[in-house]
């Protein structure tokens, strides 16, 4: 059934485990999600960016929450395990007020770039409006490397623990999203993929909330090299390994955001059908082989994770 995120995080919190949220831009991505879930007897968090809303809503912000949250909520209703849906990277107010009335039931207020005080200003305002109709709040603390939609962060700055502590307590968000290490995209590393356990181990003894890594995905290298054997360039991809997810779930991590692992399959899976059928033009027949991979890589990270068979 449709569900609140902060339910599935909550026990995923209680018992330990790690619970993929998952981005979708379009039916498909939803449709392969939803499958994965079933199929691993899993909960999962769909998670849509102001990107993926606009490009739902052609434009149209409003529109783009509405046609999502209403494909989530139908075929998440239509099954046994539960699904939420949450805003991923919300800026600005008006986005964040369009997912709320569209029925998601939780955002994320980023406010990283911003100095401390202003950060918890914002998202204090957020956590107002968001509780008040019952939707949870997340929240992002220090900067990750890379580009984070459009906010270029040149260098990553890692969270403080002590101002976590602060943080949660003036703002009463529901999750946190602590800069540990990790960044966006499929080029995460120049060298040796490593991010700050300790570091979570203290947000999490402090916080005692649910935590959240952003830029968790995994570049499978299986991946990688299907989609190069039919075309796409990824060299110097390099993600977040299996072992080091897997030690961040033990340190308290519970929302694992993952983004480009789905897209490099779903690549893949596309690249594959068009070379091998190149008399195929029907696109159930190519987008249907794209999105069985999407549920394949979903399945996988339900199972390393550790939330299969937690519905
Ligand atoms: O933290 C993540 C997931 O990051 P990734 O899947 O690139 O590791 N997200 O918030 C997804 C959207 C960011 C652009 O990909
Ligand atoms: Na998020
Ligand atoms: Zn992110």
């Amino acid at each position: 059934p449709y569900a609140k995120t902060k339910d599935i995080l909550s026990k995923a919190h209680n018992e330990g485990y790690g619970v993929g949220a998952f981005n979708v831009n379009d039916l498909e991505f939803i449709q392969a999600i939803v499958k994965a879930a079933v199929m691993e007897n899993s909960p999962a968090i769909i998670e849509a960016s102001e990107g993926a809303l606009k490009y739902a809503g052609d434009g149209d912000v409003e529109k783009g929450a509405f046609i999502l949250a209403d494909m989530v909520r139908r075929y998440a209703d239509a099954v046994s395990v539960p699904i939420s849906l949450h805003l991923d990277h919300g800026h600005d107010l008006k986005h964040i007020m369009a997912a709320i009335k569209a029925g998601f039931t939780s955002v994320m207020i980023d406010a990283s770039d911003k100095p401390l005080e202003e950060n918890i200003r914002i998202t204090r305002q957020i956590v107002e409006v968001a509780h008040a109709a019952g939707v949870a709040v997340e929240a992002e603390l220090g900067r990750l490397m890379g580009i984070e939609d459009n906010v270029a962060s040149a260098e990553s700055v890692l969270v403080d623990p002590d101002e976590a502590k602060r943080f949660v307590t003036e703002t009463q968000v529901d999750f946190l999203a602590p800069a540990v290490g990790t960044s966006h995209g499929a080029f995460k590393f120049k060298g040796e993929a490593k991010i700050d356990y300790e570091r979570i181990s203290k947000v999490k003894e402090l916080t005692q909330l649910p935590l959240v890594l952003h830029g968790a995905s995994g570049v499978p290298a299986q991946w990688v090299e299907l989609a190069e054997k039919y075309g796409a360039d990824l060299s110097g991809a390099k993600g977040v390994p299996d072992e080091v997810l897997q030690e961040a779930v033990k340190r308290g991590i519970n929302k694992v955001n993952t983004d480009t692992d789905l897209r490099i399959a779903f690549l893949a899976g596309l690249r594959k059908h068009l070379a091998e059928n190149p008399k195929e033009f029907d696109p159930r027949k190519y987008f249907g082989e794209a999105k069985d991979f999407v549920t394949e890589v979903v399945r996988d990270r339900m199972k390393m994770l550790g939330s299969s068979g937690k519905a």
